[in-house]
């Protein structure tokens, strides 16, 4: 689903966000992405869904190629991608259902086909009741799920979420954890970056930690017995 070949991303700077990172990410895999501020996580995701081009390397998404991707191509490529924010970017001028929905407009799609896969979303994040009412009415926590429900609502094959309960107390953070292991359990291919490793690690799952830009390590840490 996802190849970095020797990937290496240098800002106009003149500084290394990644160095030379390859690593392979299977189709139905739920991988998590840490380490430090700065090590590049968001640099990694970047590259990944195409808003930023790699200075050296090769990036291979999909089977498709991104360093030979026309910008017109971008917007379809990212069809297939779900992207989940720490700010969730959600307009509050909009109801929660038009938040949602607004992917799938942009996408062409018609509105009883809007309204049926919106309201498939809301149900999925458990926020169907809310669909009327504004964002900002909502808790922190409802909110971070109605970002996810807008990424998962066209039906995406790859889920990437950038730090998606920096904000959120470790009840909540459990809570948005649990839906990614849902979308994750019926066949989406779930990327996580987050610096909270004690979340992280009691997910049980596989990690990729960056350290100054380099991949330090690749693998699922071992489970160490709470002290009773
Ligand atoms: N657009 C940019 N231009 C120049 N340098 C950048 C840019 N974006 C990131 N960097 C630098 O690249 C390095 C990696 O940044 P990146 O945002 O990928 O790290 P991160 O692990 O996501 O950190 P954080 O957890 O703080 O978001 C940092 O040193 C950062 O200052």
């Amino acid at each position: 689903m996802i190849k970095f070949d020797n990937v290496t991303k240098r800002y106009e700077t003149g500084q290394d966000a990644l160095a030379r990172v390859s690593l392979e990410i299977g189709r139905g895999e739920l991988v998590f992405l840490t380490g430090h501020s700065g090590a590049g996580k968001s640099t990694l995701l970047k590259l990944l869904t195409a808003i930023e081009k790699p200075t050296r390397g090769q990036i291979i998404v999909g089977g498709q190629n991104l360093g030979r991707l026309s910008r017109g191509q971008v917007p379809y490529f990212r069809r297939n991608i779900g992207i989940v924010f720490q700010n969730h970017q959600l307009l509050f001028d909009r109801s929660v259902f038009d938040n949602v929905a607004l992917p799938l407009q942009v996408a062409g799609y018609a509105p009883r086909d809007v309204a049926r896969r919106v309201r498939a979303a809301l149900d999925k994040v458990g926020l169907l009741s809310k669909e009327r009412q504004n964002p900002i009415a909502l808790s922190g926590g409802e909110q971070q799920r109605v970002g996810i429900a807008r990424a998962v609502v066209n039906k995406p094959s790859l889920l990437v979420a950038d730090e998606p309960t920096g904000n959120l107390d470790p009840e909540l953070s459990a809570e948005v954890m649990g839906l990614f292991r849902q979308f994750n359990a019926v066949g989406v291919t779930v990327l996580v970056a987050s610096h909270d490793l004690e979340l992280i690690r009691r997910m049980q799952q596989r990690v990729l930690a960056l350290q100054a830009g380099q991949l330090i390590y690749d693998g699922v840490p071992a489970h160490e017995p709470q002290p009773a």
